[in-house]
């Protein structure tokens, strides 16, 4: 039987408000749905489909508002893009020269950030299963800190440090067992999750750590979870109890130079109403606020996600007994979040005139050999015949960090728009690259 489709308890937004909120995105009676300056149809013509397409624009505004709020806080603060949500390196490289570092959980994640030109002193390294290897390329890049999830964790850190003769920076991750009140695959501040040492655990561990050989404690960390949209409660609550356990570690003589605050704050991809950066910046300073602390910030999707659109061309349009069904050449394994979470994407068409047609509900597929692989149920769309396009709003995080190569699909080539230029930052990939590596044994065919 086919899983229930979410349920929402208001109508879809329609075409005009998801565009009224999207100050990237606008409509020209001529040339259709435009990011910035540039006709969606125009990257599409020049780079086929499906593509992503990432606004500089808003990456730069949004990077603004997060260092405005921060400052205008009176919190001396660092920003350090979770690469996970978008390691492009047109993307971090863009933010790099914005003043933000990266947030890293694998060594993948760091040499991109490297790549990308964030300094090694801007980079933090999270995660809860670093392997050896990992952490003797963080040392030897002397990147800014490990952050610690556990202590079988620490004691590994402090072997791989000594025996390169070096003591790793690093900062515990707690657990404060707060609910972030987000989708349950997401979040990570509840002692049910694998994240972190438990609140209470933390100041013995510290204490520990603060006497292994390999590591030079800096402070503490935490992350509560992702998308979140029901205001700052949770936040607030963590940080009070980070603040809480500051003081405690402190008063036992130990050095917490930093408090790394992790990211989450929320997008509205339907009708989510997040709060503000400056709502996060009070939360902070209310919990840690006089600390005298470097305060770290760790968001990913609040700077990409709505920066950032995937272009789907439709391949066909079918009618079932009782069901249409919109089938795009863009599938679960380009955008997998509505398969995964039942996300919410926007949907708009790219024609013009398609804004002005009536609709009828559709379910909108990508061609997957799954059920799931399907964006939306009973989405209110015009006629879209064969080769039109349709763009997924708010695709700019966890899009294509998420792609997978599923029924040997090449990933979709990534453009990023500036004003009125656009440059292909990520080339589609062939079928060629789809093999390379692979080897045949002489014992099989
Ligand atoms: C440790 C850590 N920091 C930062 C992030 C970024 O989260 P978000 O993209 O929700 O801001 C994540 C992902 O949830 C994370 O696990
Ligand atoms: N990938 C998820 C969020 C997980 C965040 C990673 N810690 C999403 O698309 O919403």
């Amino acid at each position: 039987m086919a899983a229930p489709a979410p349920v929402f308890d208001t109508p879809d937004p329609g075409f005009a408000d998801l565009l009224a909120q999207r100050p990237a995105l606008s409509l020209d009676p001529m040339a259709g749905l435009m990011l910035e300056e540039v006709p969606l149809a125009r990257i599409a013509a020049a780079h086929g489909t499906p593509v992503w397409a990432y606004s500089a624009a808003t990456l730069r505004r949004r990077a603004g508002m997060l260092k405005a709020a921060l400052f205008n806080a009176g919190l001396d603060a660092s920003i350090h893009f979770a690469t996970k949500a978008n390691p492009s390196l047109a993307v971090v490289n863009l933010l790099a020269g914005e003043g933000l570092g990266a947030d890293v959980v694998s060594e993948g994640e760091l040499h991109a950030a490297l790549a990308a030109g964030v300094p090694a002193s801007g980079i933090v390294f999270s995660g809860v299963g670093k392997t050896r290897g990992e952490m003797r390329r963080a040392l030897e890049e002397d990147i800014l800190q490990l952050n610690i999830e556990s202590a079988e964790e620490a004691a590994i850190l402090s072997e791989v440090a000594v025996s390169m003769g070096r003591r790793a920076r690093c900062a515990l991750r707690v657990n404060p067992d707060v609910d972030a009140r987000t989708h349950a695959k997401i979040t990570t501040g509840l002692t049910e999750n694998k994240f972190g040492v438990p609140i209470a655990m933390a100041p013995d561990l510290y204490a520990r750590m603060c006497a292994m050989p390999g590591l030079e404690p800096v402070g503490i960390a935490v992350h509560i979870g992702s998308q979140i949209t029901q205001g700052v409660a949770s936040y607030a609550a963590a940080y009070q109890r980070l603040g809480d356990l500051v003081r405690e570690l402190r008063a036992a003589g130990h050095p917490v130079l930093r408090v790394d605050c992790g990211g989450g704050l929320g997008i509205s991809y339907r009708d989510e109403t997040p709060a503000s950066p400056e709502a996060l910046a009070g939360a902070i300073r209310a919990g840690l606020g006089g600390l005298d602390v470097r305060i770290m910030l760790e968001p990913g999707r609040w700077i990409c996600g709505p920066a950032g659109v995937l272009l789907a061309a439709v391949v066909i349009e079918k009618q079932s007994s009782d069901r249409r069904f919109v089938i795009l050449d863009a599938a679960m394994n380009e955008l997998l979040r509505p398969a995964m979470y039942d996300a919410w994407h926007g949907i708009l068409p790219v024609a013009a005139a398609a804004f002005h047609a009536p609709v009828s509900p559709a379910d909108v597929v990508g061609p997957v050999c799954e059920s799931s692989d399907t964006f939306a149920r009973d989405r209110a769309l015009p006629a879209l015949p064969p080769e039109s396009l349709v763009a997924f709003l708010d695709a700019g995080a966890y899009g294509a960090s998420m792609s997978s190569t599923y029924n040997a699909r090449p990933l979709a080539a990534e453009v990023m728009v500036d004003g009125a230029r656009f440059a292909l930052i990520r080339e589609r990939q062939d079928h060629a690259a789809l093999l390379r590596g692979q080897r045949l044994p002489d014992w099989t065919g």
